[in-house]
Parts: structure tokens; sequence; C-alpha cells
């Protein structure tokens, strides 16, 4: 598991030299491959900058601390990632960006991001060819996290590849290990700021 946290750790320095994590934003976890009923997730308001292995706790599935961690703030959108692994049971990490484009693209006064003919939407996995559309889903942004865990558990049909938009928030991606949920991060980032930059030009 400190392997885990360590690689995670640096994957989330990495975000923030990226300008993904502005002002201690985002959250991150993953599964214990031990036991996936524990959650290991980023504690609140974390400078992401500095983001080291001290600064994860564990969660429990209805994102209550553990034990050991009694006392400690876990991320404000916890609830979030316990429902996210709640519907995709397979899914054993979770990265959150705060990047420029995901909320650019989230202000367009759409309900979803349609990205079409890009070679990297086979970073999106189960995407063989670039000659695919998909719809990134946009769901309103709210401080209501357990409001906004029923609406995910709603609209899962909508989650038709491992990334949302929270609107002028920014992007939640996941996969079955941090090197597929990185993969999905990067990928949606990669597009929407392509598909952005076009967009503008073309206008
Ligand atoms: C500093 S604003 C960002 C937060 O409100 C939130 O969106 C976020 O991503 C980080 O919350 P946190 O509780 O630190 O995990
Ligand atoms: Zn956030």
């Amino acid at each position: 598991m400190e392997d885990l946290k360590s690689q995670l750790a640096q994957v989330i320095r990495g975000y923030h030299q990226k300008g993904w994590s502005p002002a201690t934003s985002t959250n991150y976890s993953f599964r214990l491959p031990t036991n996936s009923n524990v959650i290991v997730v980023s504690k609140s308001g974390i400078d992401k900058s500095l983001f080291s292995e001290n600064d994860f706790m564990e969660v429990d599935m209805q994102g209550n601390a553990l034990a050991a961690y009694e006392g400690i703030r876990p991320s404000a959108e916890t609830l979030i990632h316990c429902k996210l692994y709640q519907l995709f049971p397979e899914m054993m990490c979770i990265v959150h960006s705060h990047s420029v484009y995901s909320v650019l693209q989230s202000m367009k006064n759409q309900t979803s991001v349609e990205l079409s003919g890009y070679e990297v939407l086979k970073g999106f996995e189960g995407i063989k060819t670039h000659e695919t559309t998909v719809q990134v889903p946009i769901f309103d942004n709210t401080q209501d996290m357990p409001a906004f865990a029923n609406v995910l558990e709603e609209d899962k049909v909508r989650l038709t590849v491992p990334a949302f938009i929270m609107r002028q928030h920014g992007t939640y991606a996941w996969g079955k290990n941090l090197f597929e949920a990185k993969r999905h991060l990067e990928t949606a980032e990669y597009l929407f700021e392509v598909d952005w930059k076009f967009s503008e030009k073309s206008v």
C-alpha cells in the first residue's frame, strides 16, 4: 500500500504542476487491494504541490473515517468517490482535476461534451478507433454531496466513458488501477483542451 500511496502522491504533485489543482483543490483515492471496502482518500484542504503519502487517510464505503483516523477530515467530496466505487465495483482508483479547459467546456450550457474523431479517444478503455463519438456528461455543481451522489446513481446510464465534468468545477475520472485512472483523466483533459481550442478557432 505504501507504494501505491507514494505513486499516487507523485501523480498528484505532477498534476499540480500542470495547473490542474489550484488553491488546495482536487481529491484522489484508491481502494486497498487487500480489502476493497477500505478507501484510501486524500485529506481535505491539502496543498497539492506538497502532497505526500501522509496526506491520505482511510474511510469506509460510506465515507466514515476508520478508527485510526478519527477526527481527521477526509476530502469534502469523499461521497463522490464512495458512490463511484459502489456503481463500478471493479474500479480501484479515482482522480479529480480542476483544470481550466474542463471548466470552460462546462460553461457551454450543454449537458455533455461531445468528442468525435480524435485518435486520443482510444485512451478510454474499450475504444479501439478514432472513428467514434463519445459524450462526456456534465452534471451541475453542488455542495450537497449526498444529493450529487444520488444524481450519479440515477444517471449512471450517462456514464458511458470513465469520466464526467462537474459544471464550473472540474473533472472526475476512474479506472481499475492508478495507471488506468490516470490515463482516463489525461485523455479527457487533453480532449477538452484540443476541442476547446479548435472551436475557438472556428468561430
Ligand atoms: C479549494 S476549492 C476546492 C474544493 O471545494 C473541492 O472542490 C476540492 O476538489 C477539494 O476539496 P477537499 O476537501 O480539499 O478534497
Ligand atoms: Zn473539486
